[in-house]
């Protein structure tokens, strides 16, 4: 009979899976996330809102390479609440896409293509629903594809 595979077993042979397919690895994940970082902080658009909130980086680089280790590898290191940190935010469509571009734009620079996908196509996912979590914090209920616009919406 054969064996059921669960548990911890199931989730390192998951993460041997990936990272055999993608070359993800946790030293990858640590450069993208800096690399990322960097950007935003220099950013026009982002930039000020991190530095209103963050006081201290290294706490918040060291969790967001346990959330991209989680969401990449399926390695669980992530215990965070990211929607009810991100429901209270000043940000709209416009950050959004801001914060994919300098994720991707880092992406490409750092990982080889297969890796670059599957980082870039969890973001998206996760930047998407977390989009339409504010919207509906927010008092709106986007349809599927609508983008949440503050000046449009009137909820500023
Ligand atoms: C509009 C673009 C975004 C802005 C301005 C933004 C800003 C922030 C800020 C200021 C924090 C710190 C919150 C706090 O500690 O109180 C934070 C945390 C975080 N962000 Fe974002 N974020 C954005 C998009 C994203 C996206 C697209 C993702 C995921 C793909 C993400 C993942 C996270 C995670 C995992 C945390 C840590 C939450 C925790 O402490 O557990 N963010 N973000």
């Amino acid at each position: 009979m054969e064996a059921i595979v669960a548990g911890p077993e199931r989730r390192e042979r998951l993460m041997a899976e990936i990272m055999e397919r993608t070359g993800i690895d946790e030293a990858m994940i640590e450069r993208l996330v800096r690399g990322f970082y960097v950007k935003v902080r220099e950013d026009a658009v982002l930039g000020p809102i991190f530095d209103a909130r963050i006081r201290d980086w290294e706490p918040h680089l060291k969790q967001m390479c346990a959330f991209w280790s989680s969401v990449a590898l399926m390695t669980g290191r992530y215990h965070g609440t990211p929607m009810a940190k991100h429901l209270p935010l000043p940000v709209d469509a416009a950050h959004f896409d801001r914060w994919l571009a300098l994720f991707e734009a880092t992406a490409r620079e750092i990982c080889p293509p297969e890796a670059e996908a599957h980082f870039v196509e969890r973001a998206r996912r996760i930047a998407a629903s977390l989009e339409l979590g504010i919207a509906g914090a927010n008092g709106i209920m986007l349809a599927n594809g609508e983008r949440f616009r503050r000046n449009q919406a009137g909820a500023v």
